[in-house]
C-alpha cells in the first residue's frame, strides 16, 4: 500500500492542520495528504519546492494518490500546495528540454495517466489555488470539479506565449469549465489570467483572501454532495466526462507519439532553451 492512513482527532483548519496520511514509497516525499476527521475529506498539497514544477516522479505521486484515495472510498479531495505563492508552476520544462526521449515518453505517459485519473475521479474534486497557475498547473485546477483561488495570482494556458501548441490533454479540461470562444481566444492568446479575471469569466468559481477562507470554500462546495447517493454522482461525472476520457484512452499512443514529434524538433528545443534561460534571468535585471 502506497499510504499510511490514521484518522485525524482535530478539524482541519488553520495551524491544527494535522497530517495523517503520509506517503510512505515516495522519497521526495512531494505530496502530503491529509484526512479531516470531521468531514473525511483529503486535501492534497502539492510539496516540491521552490514552485512545485511537474516532473516525472510529481505527476507519478499524484496519480498514485488518486488511485489510493478512490480505493479508500474518500468522500471528497481538496488539491492545494505547501507553497504561499505557487500552487503549480506547471510541466518543468527541464524534462522537455534535451530530453532522454526514453524518459520523455515515460513522462508525457504519466502526465496522460494522471489526467485521466484527476479528469476521470469518482472522488469529488476541488482546487484551492493558493498561488500562480501557469499551463500544467491550470490543468490540473480544471481537472476538479471546483476551484477558489487567493487574490493577486495568475492562471491560465500560456503554452502558445513561448511556442508550444498545447496538446488536447491540456486543451480539454479547460473547454470544460470555460465558452468555447473565450477558451479558444485565450488558448491563442497564450493568456494568464488575474485571479478577479479568471472570476469573471468563470474560470474558477469563487475567491477567497486567505487559505483557510479558501479550505472552507471548498469544503462547502464538497459537502453539496451529502446528500447525493454516491454512485449516481460518480457515474454522472463520468457520463458527462466519458467522451473526453474514451477520446484520450483510445488515442493516447497517438497523443504520445505527436508530443514526442513536437518537443523534440529542433525549433521547439530552441525555444524551450530560450525560455528555460529568461526564467533563470528574470530576476537579475
Ligand atoms: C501540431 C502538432 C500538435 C501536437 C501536440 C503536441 C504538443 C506538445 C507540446 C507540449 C506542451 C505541453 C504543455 C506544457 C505545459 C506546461 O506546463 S509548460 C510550463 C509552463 N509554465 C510556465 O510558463 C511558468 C513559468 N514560471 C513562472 O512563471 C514562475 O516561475 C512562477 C511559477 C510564477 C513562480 O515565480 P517565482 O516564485 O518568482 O519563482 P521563480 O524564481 O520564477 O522560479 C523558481 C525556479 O524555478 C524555475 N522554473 C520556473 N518555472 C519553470 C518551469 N516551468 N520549468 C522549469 N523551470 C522553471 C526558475 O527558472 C527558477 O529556477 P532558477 O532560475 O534556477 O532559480
Amino acid at each position: 500500500m502506497f499510504f499510511q492512513i490514521t484518522k485525524a482527532a482535530t478539524p482541519l483548519t488553520g495551524c491544527r492542520r494535522q497530517l495523517i496520511l503520509r506517503s510512505l514509497s515516495s522519497s521526495t516525499n512531494n505530496i502530503q495528504i491529509e484526512v479531516d476527521n470531521k468531514t473525511g475529506f483529503a486535501t492534497v498539497s502539492m510539496n516540491r519546492p521552490p514552485v512545485n514544477l511537474l516532473n516525472l516522479e510529481l505527476i507519478n505521486s499524484l496519480t498514485r494518490s488518486m488511485k489510493e484515495m478512490e480505493q479508500n472510498k474518500s468522500r471528497g479531495i481538496i488539491l492545494t500546495s505547501t507553497s504561499n505563492s505557487v500552487f503549480s508552476g506547471g510541466l518543468d520544462i527541464k524534462e522537455l528540454y534535451r530530453p532522454d526521449v526514453q524518459r520523455l515518453r515515460e513522462f508525457w505517459t504519466a502526465f496522460q495517466d494522471m489526467w485521466l485519473a484527476w479528469y476521470g475521479s469518482a472522488v469529488p474534486t476541488a482546487a484551492l489555488i493558493n498561488g500562480h497557475s501557469p499551463a500544467g498547473g491550470c490543468v490540473l485546477a480544471t481537472c476538479c470539479e471546483y476551484r477558489v483561488m487567493l487574490p493577486k495570482f495568475t492562471i491560465g494556458l500560456n503554452e502558445a506565449k513561448f511556442g508550444l501548441v498545447p496538446p488536447p490533454v491540456v486543451r480539454i479540461s479547460f473547454k470544460n469549465v470555460l465558452p468555447l470562444r473565450i477558451a479558444e481566444l485565450a488558448l491563442c492568446q497564450g493568456k494568464l489570467f488575474t485571479s478577479n479575471d479568471a472570476l469573471n469569466i468563470g474560470l474558477i468559481d469563487e475567491l477567497a483572501k486567505t487559505k483557510e477562507e479558501g479550505y472552507e470554500k471548498c469544503v462547502k462546495f464538497l459537502q453539496t454532495f451529502r446528500k447525493v447517493d454516491p454512485v449516481a454522482r460518480s457515474l454522472t461525472k463520468q457520463q458527462f466526462r466519458g467522451k473526453d476520457l474514451d477520446d484520450l484512452r483510445k488515442g493516447k499512443q497517438k497523443d504520445l507519439n505527436d508530443f514526442v514529434e513536437h518537443v523534440t524538433q529542433d525549433d521547439i528545443q530552441m525555444r524551450l532553451g530560450l525560455y528555460l534561460e529568461q526564467l533563470h534571468n528574470r530576476k537579475k535585471k
